[in-house]
């Protein structure tokens, strides 16, 4: 298990990033850090590995990882750390950077191992190409490869998939995050992506104002989150007062509502005019004025700018997302 107590960071320049960090991990779940930019992921993620002092402590199981003020070289052989400038060794092959860290006393072992990792990330028919000539997303999967190779206990992911495009992305991360659960790997991902934080997470972490400023499950994160702030990490939302959606509501409180949770009607006491329709594949996102404020729906069709549109909003959720 990882165990943070009390971690707190602040850069030469007096700059204070984190303060009083506490949580933990077991072994093989999946922690995904989110946050707007700058809030301290990397940073936290720096500090498990080792690579900054903090005057806090961390802990693997019993075993405290000590910092660089303590060890030569920063580290421990069982925690990989995938930073985001994936530090390849770029004269060398694809197959030379997966197995960087392997033993070359069973070289046959070695190299299924190494096939091995580059069929997780995709890269079986690049194994003797120089990582100089891979493209950016290629030379993200490598290093990816090269963390996962000595089969660590946890790993430190920083923004993993953000060079690879979507084409691959989704079943690239759906093979790296199965192969971390069944491994029992446990992972942290720092990531700006919903679908790392939502889809594969067992807990989701939400980094701000030097500190954990909320942390469940995705499921509960997502459906009850505690403001504004944390539901727009997820994507556009809506702060509404309750009275421009409740009749006869005369309290000051307001509500969070997802663009989705706008279900446009035929007629409701909840009128608005669209401004404009986006278009995103499956659904169009609506933008409308309702009294004078922005809200977004979402909705399988585009409607005319100036048209009028009706929204109904279910009780319960009303009831769950008063604030
Ligand atoms: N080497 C450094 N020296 C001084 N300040 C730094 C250094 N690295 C980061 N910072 C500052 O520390 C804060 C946290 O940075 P960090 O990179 O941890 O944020 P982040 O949440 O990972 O951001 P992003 O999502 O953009 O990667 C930022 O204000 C950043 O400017």
């Amino acid at each position: 298990m990882l165990k943070l107590e009390n971690v707190s960071f602040a850069y030469e320049n007096g700059e204070q990033v984190l303060e009083n960090v506490s949580f933990t991990a077991k072994r093989g779940e999946n922690i995904s850090i989110i946050g707007e930019s700058g809030c301290g992921k990397s940073t936290l993620l720096q500090i498990i590995y080792g690579l900054l002092h903090t005057e806090g402590k961390v802990f693997w199981g019993e075993q405290e990882l000590l910092g660089p003020n303590f060890n030569l070289v920063p580290g421990e052989d069982f925690i990989k750390y995938l930073a985001q400038d994936f530090d390849l060794m770029l004269p060398l092959s694809v197959a030379d950077n997966v197995g960087k860290y392997l033993s070359n006393m069973y070289p046959v072992k070695k190299k299924k191992r190494i096939q091995e990792l580059l069929e997780v990330v995709e890269m079986e028919d690049m194994a003797n190409k120089k990582t100089k000539l891979l493209s950016g997303g290629q030379q993200q999967r490598v290093a990816l490869a090269r963390a996962l190779a000595k089969e660590p206990e946890m790993v430190l992911l920083d923004e993993p998939f953000s060079h690879i495009d979507h084409f691959r992305k989704n079943n690239l991360r759906r093979k790296v995050f199965k192969y971390l659960k069944e491994q029992n790997i446990t992972c942290i991902i720092a990531t700006h992506d919903i679908t790392d934080a939502l889809a594969f997470a067992d807990t989701t972490m939400v980094l701000k104002d030097h500190n954990i400023y909320a942390k469940a499950t995705p499921e509960d994160l997502y459906n009850n989150p505690p403001n504004k702030y944390v539901a727009s990490l997820f994507g556009d939302v809506n702060e509404l007062m309750l009275k421009d959606i409740v009749q006869n509501e005369t309290s000051t409180k307001k509500i969070i509502l997802y663009p989705e949770e706008l279900k446009v009607s035929r007629k409701s006491p909840i009128k608005a005019t669209v401004i404009t329709s986006y278009f995103k594949g499956s659904t169009y996102l609506i933008e409308a004025d309702l009294n004078g404020k922005t809200v977004f729906a979402e909705h399988r069709s585009a409607i005319p700018s100036g048209a009028h549109v009706y929204f109904v909003i279910s009780k319960p959720l009303i009831e769950k997302r008063k604030i």
